[in-house]
């Protein structure tokens, strides 16, 4: 028999009295794939990271973490976890706290925890470890907190807008960290609104709005579905660009012009029946396009809708 997903949720719905904050969604995670959850604010991706930790129960459906029901496979220690209000003991030290996770994964006997040295240039904490934790950045104390999910060397990870305090830097070792441990097979799931990372890092894109999955497949299919062009050139203010066909939105920044098309080919060839186009620039919808359009498109499809 084929091993258990990471992740399986079926039909999950989470209501908060009349709000509805997740709506009857299902989505499956095979191991060692890479996926990024993404969606507007309130969309439910930290409701349902928390019913795959077992941190709630859900109004209805199902979740199954690598075969076992979300509370066994937390104690059993096979899923870490960066919570965005993740919570770090006052009055310690980063090294103290570090090493009470490893002694209490070495003492359950199921797991052995990451040797140190290794968790500690894999998180990128070194030098952090005689800090008291109250005096960390929130930057460092973000790292500190990878450092902790990674203690019992989870098969599953689940990050929880895991770089939202962190600089260029530590974001960009953070992922070739993250690219690291996809590449010794671990799964790893992350709800981020860094859509560039998302586009550089995962596998696979799961666009969630009002509580349901409106998008899920890699980068490129996500962004072609949106379909539309993006055309940029160089044009004075006499130009008139009021009547092209095909075209949705316009914009003009000092001498650039840039005009979203739904048809390029049709734009394209009235514009040059009217002159030229210098610095002529066509680009396909970035990941950003193709997540604002899809949580459009939801909200004009949800306004009336009965919840
Ligand atoms: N404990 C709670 N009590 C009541 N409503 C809640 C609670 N937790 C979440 N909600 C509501 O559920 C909806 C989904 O919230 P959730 O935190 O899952 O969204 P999110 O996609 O993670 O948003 P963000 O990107 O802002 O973190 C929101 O409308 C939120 O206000």
């Amino acid at each position: 028999m084929p091993p258990a997903p990471a992740l399986d949720i079926r039909g999950l719905t989470v209501r908060y009295g009349d709000a509805v904050a997740v709506d009857d969604l299902s989505l499956t995670i095979p191991r060692g794939q890479t996926v990024a959850l993404l969606g507007p604010n309130g969309a439910g991706k930290s409701t349902t990271v928390n019913a795959v930790l077992g941190l709630l129960n859900p109004t209805a459906g199902e979740v199954e973490v690598l075969g076992r029901k979300p509370q066994d496979a937390v104690r059993a220690g096979s899923v870490g976890a960066m919570l965005q209000h993740g919570g770090l003991p006052t009055e310690a030290r980063v090294g103290e706290v570090i090493d009470l996770v490893r002694r209490s994964f070495d003492r359950a006997g199921q797991t052995t925890a990451w040797p140190l040295e290794d968790l500690v240039a894999t998180a990128g904490i070194d030098g952090l470890l005689g800090r008291p934790v109250d005096a960390l950045s929130g930057g460092q104390r973000q790292r500190v907190l990878l450092a902790l999910a990674l203690v019992g060397a989870p098969p599953l990870l689940l990050l929880d807008e895991p770089t939202s305090a962190m600089d260029v830097e530590g974001r960009r070792a953070f992922w070739t960290t993250m690219r690291g441990l996809a590449a010794r097979g671990h799964t790893v799931v992350f709800a981020t609104h860094h859509l560039d990372e998302a586009d550089a890092v995962a596998d696979r894109v799961v666009v969630v709005a009002g509580g349901r999955v409106v998008a899920d497949g890699t980068t490129a299919e996500v962004k072609a579905g949106v379909g539309g062009r993006t055309i940029s050139f160089t044009a004075g203010p006499e130009r008139r660009l009021d009547d092209v066909p095909a075209v949705t939105a316009v914009t003009r920044q000092g001498s650039t012009v840039t005009l979203a098309t739904a048809d390029a080919d049709t734009t394209l060839r009235a514009l040059l029946a009217d002159g030229g186009l210098p610095d002529l620039e066509v680009r396909g919808a970035t990941l950003e396009d193709a997540v604002i359009s899809l949580i459009a498109a939801r909200r004009q499809t949800s306004i009336g809708a009965p919840r």
